[in-house]
């Protein structure tokens, strides 16, 4: 039985300032479901999911990540979920391998285990003949892979990503993908922030629309599209609201 992964209750973030770039939102992420995160550029949506991992501080509303709050239980929070932001900032100095075996340290995966799972991911992502090399040396692409790949050694019960699949290759959108649907078919929840109406429409079961800080439509991808694209959907939501 699916149940909440991501609570997110009330939510509101004032900058300094005085910019209220969240406004009262409320989501929720049950086990099983891959949520799109749409909205345009400035609309709330780095601010919404850096408030959900417990990167940024936030002073009104609660957030519960399988039941636990970011707030009071930021260690056990972190131990189950797993983040991509938009501009990973992983260590340069250290090879690909040498970062996953710091992650893997971080999260206790230890010995076979870990192992296998920095061999498999490596190789469905085509980077296990590179991860010799500084990191200071990978394209951006390859710097995303290693961020996804250092995301899932863990096998995070929640994984949230900021614009996942910018500069991406064809093959590893297709991989993180799959991998993400294997995810959700194992119990876990996914959370990502994305322009590509056309990627969320196939692969979410849920969407959350947000616009200047407010929360103009959520549902599930069927409720809210019916015969309609999500292009179409976004579009009409995003003119009627001012
Ligand atoms: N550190 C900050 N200080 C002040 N204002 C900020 C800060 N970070 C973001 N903002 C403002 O908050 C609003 C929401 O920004 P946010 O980064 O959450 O948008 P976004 O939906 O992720 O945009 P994009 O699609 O361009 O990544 C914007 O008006 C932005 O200028």
């Amino acid at each position: 039985m699916s149940k909440p992964m991501l609570e997110i209750k009330n939510f509101t973030k004032l900058y300094g300032g005085g910019k209220k770039a969240a406004d009262n939102i409320n989501i929720t992420i049950n086990s099983g479901d891959i949520c799109g995160f749409i909205g345009h550029n400035g609309a709330g949506k780095s601010t919404t999911i850096r408030a959900a991992v417990g990167v940024l501080d936030f002073t009104e509303g609660e957030i519960l990540i399988d039941g636990h709050s970011v707030k009071k239980e930021p260690v056990k929070c972190k131990q189950i979920t797993a983040y991509i932001p938009d501009n990973p900032d992983i260590y340069e100095n250290l090879t690909g391998i040498e970062y996953l075996n710091f992650i893997s340290d971080v999260f206790g995966i230890k010995g076979k285990l870990r192992e296998e799972r920095i061999k498999k991911y490596a190789d469905i992502f085509g980077i296990t003949d590179s991860l010799g090399d500084l990191i200071r040396s990978y394209s951006h692409g390859m710097r995303q892979k290693i961020a996804i790949i250092s995301a899932l050694i863990h096998e995070p019960k929640l994984l949230v990503l900021d614009e996942p699949f910018v500069g991406l290759d064809p093959k590893a959108t297709f991989t993180l993908k799959e991998i993400m649907r294997d995810m959700c078919g194992k119990g876990s929840a996914v959370f990502f922030s994305t322009h590509v109406l056309d990627v969320a429409e196939k692969l979410c079961n849920r969407v959350v629309i947000i616009k200047e800080g407010r929360i103009i439509a959520s549902g599930t991808m069927d409720e809210l599209t019916k015969d309609r694209s999500l292009e179409d959907v976004f579009l009409e939501v995003d003119s009627g609201e001012k």
